[in-house]
C-alpha cells in the first residue's frame, strides 16, 4: 500500500464502529460518547496489535499516526473513567464557545493560565499524617491518575487537613516517571474561594484557632499561586437595571467590609456604618416594612385583598416565579425566617399546604438505644435546631 494514511483518514471510522458498539454493551454507560481522539487511539492499538503479532507495528509505515496512551483500553474498563468521560463533545463545546466569549479580560486571563498550567503539567495548588482512602490499584487512583485538572471550590471553607491529607494521597498513587515527590502528585490544583466569606467552623474555637486551620496556614500555601478576579459580575449584571454609580460603590463598599478597612480598628469586631439609603428608617412593623421594601407590588396586591376580599386582585406576582428568584429576605436565625415565611403566606391567595422534612432517626451510625424508639414523628417536627433546616415549611398554592 503505497499511501497507507489515505486509507487511514476514509476508512477508520468504520473500523472504529465495532469498537463504540462492544464499549457500550460492556460498560455500565450505554449512553457512552468517545471523542475522536480516543476512538482513532483506540483503532490504532488494535491495529498495532495485529502488527505486532506478524512482527511488524505501524512505526514500521512513517506517514501514519501512532497510538499515544497505551493505557487506554485499560482505563475504558473502569466505570469511574467512562463515567467521566460520558460526556456530549459538541454539546460541551457549545456551551464552552458561549462562555469563553462572555468571560472579561480577568476572567480569560486566569482561564488562560489554569490551561497553560495543565498543558505544562505543571502544578499550580492555589491529623497531621492522615491521607484519604484511596489505594493504589484502585478504579479511583487510576481516574486520577488519569485527570488532568483538578477544581476545588469554596477551599477557604475547609480544614487544612483535607487538602494536606489530599497532598498526601496524590504524592502515593500518582505513577511519576521521576522519582520526586511533587506536591499534590504533580496534578494541576485550583482552589476557589473568597477569604471575606465562610471560614472554617470550630465549635467553640478562638479567632486564632479558626485562621490556624484556613488552607493558608497549611504548607501547601507557599506553592499557591494566587489568581485575583476582582470585578463583581452579579451586580455588573444588574447594571442596566440600577444607577450605574451606585452599583459601582455599593460593589467598593462591600469588598472595603470584606478586607476589614470600614469600621475602627477591628479586632474581630467592628461597628460598621451602613449607608442611610440601604435602612428602612421608618417604620411600625419590621416585618411588614422589610417585606413591602422587597416584595413591594406584591404588598399593594395584598391590601387591595384586605380591602376587598372577594374582589379581584390587580397583580399576579404570587404567580410568577422570577419576581420571586429576583429578590430574597435574609436572617440570621430559623426563628426570623418562620415569622418572614409565615408573614408572607399571609399575603398570599389559595389554599395552604404544610411540608413536612425528613422525620425519621438514621440509626445507621448509632449504637442501638431503646432510646431512639420513643422519638415521635410529632417531637422530631417540634426541634428548631442551630444549623438545621426548619422542619415545616408552608406554602399555597392557587387553583385558577
Ligand atoms: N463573564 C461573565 N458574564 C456574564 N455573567 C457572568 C460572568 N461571569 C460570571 N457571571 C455571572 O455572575 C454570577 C456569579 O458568578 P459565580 O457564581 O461563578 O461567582 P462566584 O465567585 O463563584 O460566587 P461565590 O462567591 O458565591 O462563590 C453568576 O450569575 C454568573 O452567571
Amino acid at each position: 500500500m503505497s499511501k497507507p494514511e489515505q486509507v487511514w483518514d476514509q476508512t477508520w471510522h468504520w473500523m472504529a464502529d465495532d469498537i463504540v458498539y462492544n464499549y457500550k454493551k460492556s460498560s455500565t454507560s450505554p449512553a457512552l460518547q468517545l471523542d475522536d481522539r480516543t476512538l482513532q487511539n483506540l483503532v490504532l492499538l488494535e491495529i498495532e496489535q495485529l502488527l505486532q503479532a506478524n512482527q511488524r507495528s505501524l512505526r514500521d509505515y512513517p506517514s501514519m499516526p501512532y497510538p499515544e496512551d497505551a493505557n487506554c483500553p485499560t482505563y475504558l474498563d473502569n466505570s469511574l473513567i467512562l463515567a467521566e468521560l460520558n460526556y456530549n463533545n459538541e454539546e460541551l463545546r457549545s456551551e464552552f464557545e458561549h462562555l469563553f466569549s462572555q468571560m472579561t479580560d480577568e476572567q480569560a486571563s486566569i482561564y488562560n493560565q489554569i490551561v497553560e498550567a495543565v498543558n505544562k503539567d505543571k502544578c499550580v495548588p492555589v491529623f497531621e499524617d492522615s491521607t484519604c482512602n484511596i489505594h493504589q490499584g484502585t478504579q479511583l487512583a487510576e481516574l486520577l491518575n488519569q485527570t488532568s485538572l483538578i477544581i476545588w471550590d469554596e477551599a477557604p471553607m475547609a480544614h487544612k487537613f483535607c487538602f494536606e491529607a489530599l497532598d498526601h494521597s496524590l504524592r502515593d498513587i500518582i505513577k511519576h516517571n521521576s522519582k520526586d515527590n511533587t506536591i499534590f502528585g504533580g496534578k494541576v490544583m485550583v482552589f476557589g474561594g473568597d477569604f471575606r466569606q465562610i471560614l472554617p467552623v470550630i465549635p467553640r474555637g478562638t479567632r486564632s484557632d479558626i485562621v490556624n486551620v484556613t488552607i493558608n496556614s497549611s504548607y501547601l500555601w507557599d506553592h499557591c499561586q494566587i489568581l485575583r478576579l476582582t470585578k463583581n459580575m452579579r451586580l455588573q449584571n444588574n447594571m442596566q437595571a440600577t444607577n450605574q454609580e451606585e452599583t459601582v460603590a455599593f460593589a467598593q463598599w462591600i469588598i472595603d467590609i470584606g478586607d476589614g478597612i470600614i469600621g475602627d480598628k477591628n479586632d474581630g469586631y467592628a461597628t460598621i456604618e451602613i449607608p442611610q439609603e440601604l435602612l428602612i428608617t421608618e417604620y411600625n412593623d419590621p416585618i411588614h416594612s422589610i417585606i413591602s421594601s422587597t416584595f413591594p407590588d406584591l404588598s399593594v396586591n395584598v391590601q387591595l385583598r384586605l380591602l376587598r376580599p372577594q374582589g379581584p386582585t390587580l397583580s399576579h406576582h404570587h404567580n410568577d416565579p422570577e419576581y420571586f428568584q429576583t429578590r430574597a429576605i435574609l436572617a440570621s436565625t430559623n426563628e426570623t425566617v418562620q415569622q418572614v415565611n409565615d408573614y408572607m403566606l399571609t399575603m398570599i391567595p389559595g389554599e395552604q399546604m404544610e411540608y413536612l422534612s425528613s422525620d425519621s432517626v438514621d440509626k445507621s451510625e448509632t449504637i442501638e438505644s431503646c432510646h431512639f424508639g420513643s422519638l415521635t414523628t410529632e417531637f422530631l417536627n417540634s426541634l428548631t435546631t442551630s444549623g438545621y433546616p426548619i422542619t415545616v415549611s408552608n406554602s399555597r398554592l392557587e387553583h385558577q
